[in-house]
């Protein structure tokens, strides 16, 4: 399997907790506008492997990474990258939705101000432009105002989504973005991944393997932090090369 356009690219990738090696060895290639999928039990190294690419590990001064992320072309290691531009180019949405103590319409305004000066009509049309592309606006249009926190669960989750889209990045990151959420929540997020990724490079962790064979293009199986298997969704779920791959996925293990 060659992925032609690939976007982000990890090569003789390494990362560490203090001592703790937690991701060993990875290479591999993300495609440009398609799903990849990270699966396996839990403790395997999918979070991590995610958190890397915009580099959330340099919060924390005993986390470091070894080896190269290229994101088109330059690895995203280097010391010069400015954090804060790679951040709005390379989006995340977490587990639990988490919207700001603010207003459904600052929610999303207060990130785009950060790194764009824009009129208010402009800024209108961001947050509306946002929130239609997170499948949010009918359901808001007439209640800007009201906080965000007010929102069910489902909707937090289309408005942390929102939030993210509306400094449009060039990566979207989502980190188990539906294990809060309930069945219908959790399709609504699942066709607005579908949609989105028309416009955007997607990247998620997941729990829910059917979820990964849904709506996602290419799969990673990891395993005690090495990517056992890497492929396209449909054939490392019909025909897996690895025969740990297969274990995992029939529910043999874990
Ligand atoms: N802040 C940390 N400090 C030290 N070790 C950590 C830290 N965060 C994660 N780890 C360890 O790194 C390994 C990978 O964790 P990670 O959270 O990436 O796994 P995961 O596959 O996402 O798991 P889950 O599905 O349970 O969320 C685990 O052994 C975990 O204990």
């Amino acid at each position: 399997m060659e992925i032609t356009d690939a976007q982000i690219e990890f090569k003789d990738f390494n990362f560490y907790y203090g001592k703790f090696h937690a991701l060993k060895d990875i290479n591999f290639k993300m495609a440009r506008h398609k799903v990849t999928a990270f699966i396996g039990p839990s403790g395997c190294g999918k979070s991590t492997l995610l958190r890397t690419i915009n580099r959330m590990y340099d919060l924390y001064p005993e986390q470091r990474a070894e080896g190269q992320l290229l994101f088109d072309g330059s690895n995203l290691l280097d010391v010069g990258v400015d954090v804060s531009v790679l951040r709005a180019k390379i989006g995340m949405v977490f587990q639990k939705p988490t919207p700001f103590p603010m207003s459904i319409y600052e929610n999303i305004a207060f990130g785009v101000r950060l790194h764009e000066k824009m009129s208010v009509s402009q800024m209108d049309d961001r947050v509306e432009w946002a929130l239609r592309k997170a499948a949010l606006w009918d359901e808001v249009k007439s209640k800007l105002n009201q906080s965000g926190m007010s929102l069910s669960g489902g909707q937090q989750q289309r408005l942390c989504i929102a939030r993210g889209i509306a400094v449009k990045p060039e990566v979207i990151l989502l980190d188990e973005p539906t294990s809060a959420l309930d069945p219908i929540s959790t399709s609504r997020i699942e066709e607005l991944i579908d949609e989105l990724k028309n416009e955007f490079t997607i990247v998620i962790v997941t729990h829910n393997m059917q979820q990964a064979a849904r709506i996602s293009d290419y799969t990673a199986y990891m395993y005690l932090g090495e990517m056992v298997e890497f492929g396209v969704t449909d054939e490392l779920f019909l025909k897996p090369k690895q025969k740990a791959t297969e274990d995992y996925i029939t529910g043999r293990f874990g």
